[in-house]
């Protein structure tokens, strides 16, 4: 498998199955597209702002709900395998992605679906974005892990914003591409820096000039 990062600005999610499972994925997915989650029961509290229609789909029903909704990707998450099946099949048949909750994906490439995509364990900050996935072998590590990782990446979003800025700034000035580049890899990696942009207690773009002052020499 390999991770891509999908933009659903625009586009439709179809989730089935409105439990704790689909609700999540819901959320998840409706802070970009237009997400449809249907099921007989609703019970959560959250499903962020999708739209949820009441339906109990046969296996039979599931490709209708799939011709009429056009979604770029369709959310398998009923604990009934035949509508699972129904839904994969129907996602494959219009081209769609297709991200069953039910089915370990730990089994291997071999026995995976085509089109087939896993949902990772996601880390956000600012324009900053970690993926964690098992490959479906381990979905509790993938949580784990991502909760080491939240506290490591604390920051990274003003960082990227910093550095951004940065290095636009100083395409603007006689740095040669080497030295454009040691400077930009200063400030990323000086502790200094880090903590500025943490705490906010001391000027985080003061101290990136310093470091860049000191690895690059003076204005140029
Ligand atoms: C294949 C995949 C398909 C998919 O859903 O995309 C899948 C499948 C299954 N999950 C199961 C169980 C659990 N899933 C979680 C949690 C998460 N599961 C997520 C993703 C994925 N889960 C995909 C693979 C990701 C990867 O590659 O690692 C996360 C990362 C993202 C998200 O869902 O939003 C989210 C953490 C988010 C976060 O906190 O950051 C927990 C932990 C908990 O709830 O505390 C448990 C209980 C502990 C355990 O079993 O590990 C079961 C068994 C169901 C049963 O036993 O009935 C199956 C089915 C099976 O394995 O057969
Ligand atoms: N990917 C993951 O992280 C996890 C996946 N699972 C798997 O995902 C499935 C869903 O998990 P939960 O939400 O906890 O299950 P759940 O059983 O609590 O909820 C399932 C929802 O599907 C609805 N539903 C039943 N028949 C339907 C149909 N024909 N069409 C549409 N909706 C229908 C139910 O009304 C219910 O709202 C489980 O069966 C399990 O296999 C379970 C835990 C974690």
């Amino acid at each position: 498998m390999i991770p891509l990062y999908h933009d659903f600005t625009d586009e439709s999610v179809l989730v089935f199955g409105g439990g704790p499972v689909g609700a999540r994925k819901a959320r998840r997915f409706a802070a970009e597209a237009n997400v449809i989650v249907v099921s007989p029961r609703f019970e959560e509290d959250d499903y962020g702002d999708a739209e949820c229609v009441r339906a109990e789909p046969t296996p039979d029903d599931v490709s209708d709900w799939v011709s009429r909704v056009e979604p770029a990707l369709v959310v398998a998450a009923t604990p009934d395998g035949g509508v699972n099946d129904a839904a994969e099949r129907a996602a494959q048949e219009t081209g769609a992605l297709v991200n069953r909750a039910d089915e370990s994906a730990a089994a291997g490439d071999g026995d995976r679906a085509a089109r087939s995509a896993v949902v990772p364990a996601t880390i956000e900050d600012g324009d900053v974005r970690v993926a964690i996935s098992t490959g479906g072998a381990s979905p509790a590590l993938a949580k784990y892990l991502r909760e080491r990782i939240e506290s490591e990446i604390d920051g990274a979003g003003a960082m990227a914003e910093l550095t951004g800025q940065l290095r636009q700034e100083l395409r603007e000035t006689d740095y040669t591409p080497d030295e454009r580049r040691a400077a930009v890899r200063a400030v990323v990696q000086s502790p200094k820096v880090w903590k500025a942009l943490r705490t906010g207690e001391s000027k985080a773009r003061q101290e990136a000039d310093r470091v860049i002052r000191n690895t690059v020499g003076g204005e140029r």
